[in-house]
């Protein structure tokens, strides 16, 4: 049975279902050299921002197929590392949205009306109804920083709520923006007219710092800034300085450029200041939600399925995963079958879509047929997650072509590949019942099915040839189990492809191109 370790606090609702298909280990508050010593033993990984996988625990975990983030943020996790060594990275995009779009908003109206400190003064003993003077949010300027799914619900309530919204999003349309009700507006602009700014960006190498002491000082003295995505993308310590100075008016973290938030001069600001310790997701429901949602896809990546939401490879929805399915299998046994006839190193892979399949999504695609074609070199290590990366760090070029006019089958796939040795291709087609047929080889037309052991001759078509390498095969103790020739002219240039019972032995191979007539013999394992 596999195993899983949940190494921060995940709703049971996760638990259960991940004890359909594991033993579940629950760990939490482990030391970073505590997790390296344990990790080797699980299969997955199930975290939330509390667990940081750096390398050296990805190195460790040498049996993890997936990593899954109960939440959105998977800036704790050194994914390129993960992609590296071939382990999935989930995550569950929308299973929080809601929580922290409305942690943002109590955010905005406790820093508007001094909820944290007033009730504060109440719990002293104190009446005091002058110190606490609000605004209102009514008629004012919200700037929203990122106009993904947490801004665009801010969006909607801020506007219900009667305020003006502008937005930064250099990803999204001005359409779409417009159908928020947001002005899309360039960050300088945001910043200088934004009463609230509120942001909802991931923390990339461009948002780290975004708000710095120079953006601070073009704000609005009565602007209040609300971070409840990222610790880092505000410099804390310009920020303190802001307020204490009285730049702006107020600011509410909900994250910080280090969790726990230890020594920081934020915390001796007043009531211009709320700090929450990263709450945005801590809702029963969203942890309901991301719970089931990572540990389902834990539970189908175990199983030997496809992940929804994992972020190091292609995000497919679930009914194109299934359209393609059959043809991510003809491509990978196409691949393996080119890389085998090309030899050597593959410097050009060109993919081209045919037929039906030219209006179909081509990058599962060619990941499957770079998974196969890397197989020879690199076995069980090559997978969805890293076939992509692999080629690149090999340094082999992929062309993807599409030509719908190809209609020899309703869809069929096209690979070749050029390489040291020269250049191959191989062509395959679905049939009824999802039956692969090799329909191609280097121009040949033939039809078979791929087999697990298969011998691919050049030959020059003329009589007697095929007698004398069946006698050959036989001397070898080799059974054929089928056997066809593709030729494009008689008497011209054909091929043989024959599918064998077993291997070929050693040593077979030069004693077939001795063979008169016989130009090359190529033999494949798929
Ligand atoms: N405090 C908490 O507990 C929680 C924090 N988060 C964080 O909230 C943030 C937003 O999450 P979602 O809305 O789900 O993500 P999302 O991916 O739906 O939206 C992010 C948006 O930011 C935009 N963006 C990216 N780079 C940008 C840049 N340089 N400038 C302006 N816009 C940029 C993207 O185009 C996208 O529209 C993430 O950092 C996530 O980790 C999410 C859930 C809970
Ligand atoms: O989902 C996110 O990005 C969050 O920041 C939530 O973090 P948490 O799961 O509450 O540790």
């Amino acid at each position: 049975m596999s195993k899983v370790l949940v190494s921060d606090p995940i709703d049971q609702a996760g638990i259960d279902i991940l004890s359909q298909v594991a033993t579940v280990d629950v760990k939490t508050g482990l030391k970073p050299e505590e997790l390296v010593q344990i990790i080797g033993e699980y299969d997955a990984l199930m975290i939330r921002s509390g667990t940081r996988v750096t390398q050296e625990i990805i190195e460790a975990g040498t049996q993890l197929k997936i990593i899954g983030r109960a939440g959105v943020g998977v800036d704790n996790v050194d994914v390129p590392a993960a992609t590296r060594k071939g382990i999935v990275v989930v995550n569950s995009p929308e299973g929080n949205t809601i929580a922290a779009a409305e942690h943002a908003l109590a955010m905005m109206l406790s820093l508007s009306r001094y909820i944290p400190d007033a009730n504060a003064s109440v719990k002293r003993g104190e009446w005091d109804r002058k110190s606490f003077i609000g605004a209102e949010v009514y008629k004012k300027t919200i700037g929203i920083v990122g106009l993904g799914k947490i801004g665009s619900h801010v969006a909607a309530v801020a506007r219900a709520m009667g305020m003006k919204l502008l937005a930064f999003d250099p990803f999204i349309s001005t359409e779409r923006a417009e159908q928020i009700g947001c002005q899309l507006v360039d960050l300088e602009v945001l910043i200088q007219q934004a009463d609230y700014i509120t942001l909802h960006i991931p923390k990339t190498p461009e948002t780290t710092h975004l708000i710095n002491t120079e953006r601070l000082a073009k704000m609005k003295p009565n602007a209040r800034i609300i971070n409840c995505a990222r610790g880092g993308i505000i410099d804390e310590e310009a920020l303190a300085v802001a307020l204490r100075e009285g730049k702006i008016a107020g600011a509410a973290l909900d994250v910080y450029e280090a969790e726990p938030l230890g020594e920081s001069s934020l915390k001796s600001l007043g009531q211009q200041a709320i700090l929450t310790p990263h709450l945005g997701a801590s809702t029963t429901e969203a942890q309901v939600n991301v719970a089931i949602d990572v540990a389902e896809q834990i539970r189908d990546v175990l199983l030997g399925l496809a992940a929804r939401s994992a972020v190091n490879i292609p995000g497919l929805s679930p009914d194109v995963m299934e359209e393609l399915k059959p043809y991510m299998q003809l491509a990978e046994t196409l691949g393996k079958l080119v890389g085998q006839l090309a030899g050597g190193r593959v410097e050009l892979l060109n993919v081209r879509l045919q037929g039906e399949l030219a209006t179909n999504k081509s990058q599962p695609l060619v990941v499957a047929s770079l998974k196969g074609l890397l197989y020879q070199a690199l076995r069980e290590r090559v997978n969805y997650v890293n076939a992509s990366i692999e080629a690149k760090e090999r340094g082999i070029r992929v062309i993807e072509t599409r030509d719908a006019s190809i209609k020899d089958y309703a869809g069929s796939l096209h690979l070749e590949a050029t390489g040291s040795l020269g250049t191959h291709s191989v062509t395959g087609a679905l049939f009824g019942g999802g039956e692969i047929r090799l329909t191609n080889l280097d121009d040949f037309p033939i039809n078979v099915p791929p087999n697990q052991h298969m011998l691919f001759t050049l030959h020059r078509d003329m009589p007697g040839i095929i007698g004398k390498l069946g006698s050959l095969l036989g001397s070898f103790n080799v059974n054929i189990a089928s056997m066809q020739v593709g030729r494009k002219i008689i008497r011209g240039d054909a091929v043989m492809v024959l599918s064998l019972d077993d291997p070929l032995p050693d040593g077979i191979l030069p004693e077939i191109i001795k063979v008169s007539g016989i130009r090359d013999a190529y033999t494949v394992t798929l």
